[in-house]
């Protein structure tokens, strides 16, 4: 049998970082990063130092490099993308490139190198998308399907996508930000009070993927389940935790691109899928181009399901995101930091 060997596209972002580790614990013999910057690879490869994670300096935009990457790879996962909703308004042709140029690359170069399984990362924002990045990772998630559908579940290949909501304390987003307010005695800035978000820590975040290597049947989509909070209630928790209840906050208004609530599931996905308890299994529609069953086999279940988002999932109040804020290693450091200062 041919020796494990798993691709993560994106390998030194946050979510790849933590998917190297877990598979480095559970004793992965070969695991590959594909990336473009190599500053970043240099200090993972120096903070690592393991024989078994070699790097490759590519871009999924550009297939070669995909291809000579995928040599010999069992698994991969591919969480390479431009993430950023703000730069991906202002540039939307680059997330064009990378999130679907590039995830089509990589989808179809595992197909042809006949990889056993490939899942590829997906996020809220694709999900009636309003801004270039959701909408580009919506189309990953089209794309991923539509090769999924033509190869059939028959194929050497699953290919299998997974859909999170925000990950707390990533970089750049607004919990570290919030933090670094409150220690700098600036105002937090909140976009708009009642907006609420899906939390989870990153954790959480593997399991689903591994989960998704193991079980996924041609084409599924998982959503991993999270509970939400507004932006008010995880500033109140921030201020509280830091011991400065009445720090200030502006409103600034909203961002570019940006929702009230973020939706994981729409009805649409539910009227297809399993509700497996911290996650939803969504079947991949296999209907063919064949337009007249439509009229006779179309999807009557969808009107049963509401849609999933962050004002109607479980709501956290101040206390519970206190406490899972207190979770986060990265949220200890600083606050031990802060007490201690
Ligand atoms: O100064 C700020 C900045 C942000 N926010 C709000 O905080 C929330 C979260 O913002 P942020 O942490 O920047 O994340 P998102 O813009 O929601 O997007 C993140 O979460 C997505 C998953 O939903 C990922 O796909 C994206 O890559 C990632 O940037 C949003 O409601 C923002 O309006 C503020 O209130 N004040």
């Amino acid at each position: 049998m041919q020796q494990d060997c798993v691709l993560i596209t994106g390998g030194t972002g946050s979510f790849g970082r933590t998917m190297l580790q877990d598979l480095l614990r559970r004793g992965c013999p070969e695991i590959r990063i594909l990336s473009r910057d190599e500053e970043k690879q240099d200090m993972l490869r120096n903070s690592l130092r393991s024989p078994n994670v070699r790097f490759y300096i590519g871009d999924v935009r550009d297939r070669d490099s995909v291809d000579r990457a995928m040599a010999g790879v069992t698994r991969v996962f591919h969480a390479a993308a431009l993430k950023q909703v703000p730069s991906c308004e202002f540039f939307p042709m680059e997330a064009v490139r990378t999130n679907i140029v590039g995830s089509e690359n990589v989808v179809r170069a595992a197909v042809e190198a006949g990889v056993r399984s490939i899942v590829c990362l997906s996020t809220d924002k694709a999900v009636f998308p309003v801004n270039a990045m959701g909408m580009s990772k919506a189309m990953m998630e089209k794309i991923a399907c539509a090769i999924a559908r033509s190869i059939g579940p028959d194929a050497p290949t699953t290919i299998a996508l997974v859909r999170y909501g925000n990950v707390m304390y990533s970089r750049g987003s607004v919990i570290p930000l919030f933090v670094r307010q409150i220690k700098e005695g600036a105002p937090i800035t909140i976009t708009e009070p009642g907006m609420t978000r899906f939390l989870m820590p990153l954790r959480d975040s593997v399991a689903l993927v591994h989960h998704a290597f193991t079980h996924a049947r041609q084409g599924d989509l998982f959503i991993r389940k999270a509970p939400a909070a507004t932006l008010t209630d995880l500033a109140t928790a921030l201020k509280e935790l830091f011991g400065r209840p009445d720090h200030p906050v502006d409103i600034i208004g909203w961002r570019h691109g940006e929702k009230l609530y973020e939706t994981l599931a729409s009805a649409q996905d539910l009227s297809h899928s399993e509700d497996m308890g911290e996650y939803f299994r969504v079947s991949m529609d296999g209907r063919d181009l064949n337009y007249r069953p439509y009229f006779t086999e179309g999807d009557i279940h969808a009107a049963e399901h509401r849609d999933y988002h962050s004002h109607n999932t479980e709501r956290l109040d101040v206390e519970a995101i206190k406490s899972l804020l207190l979770s986060l290693p990265e949220l200890a450091a600083e606050l031990d930091a802060w007490n201690r200062r």
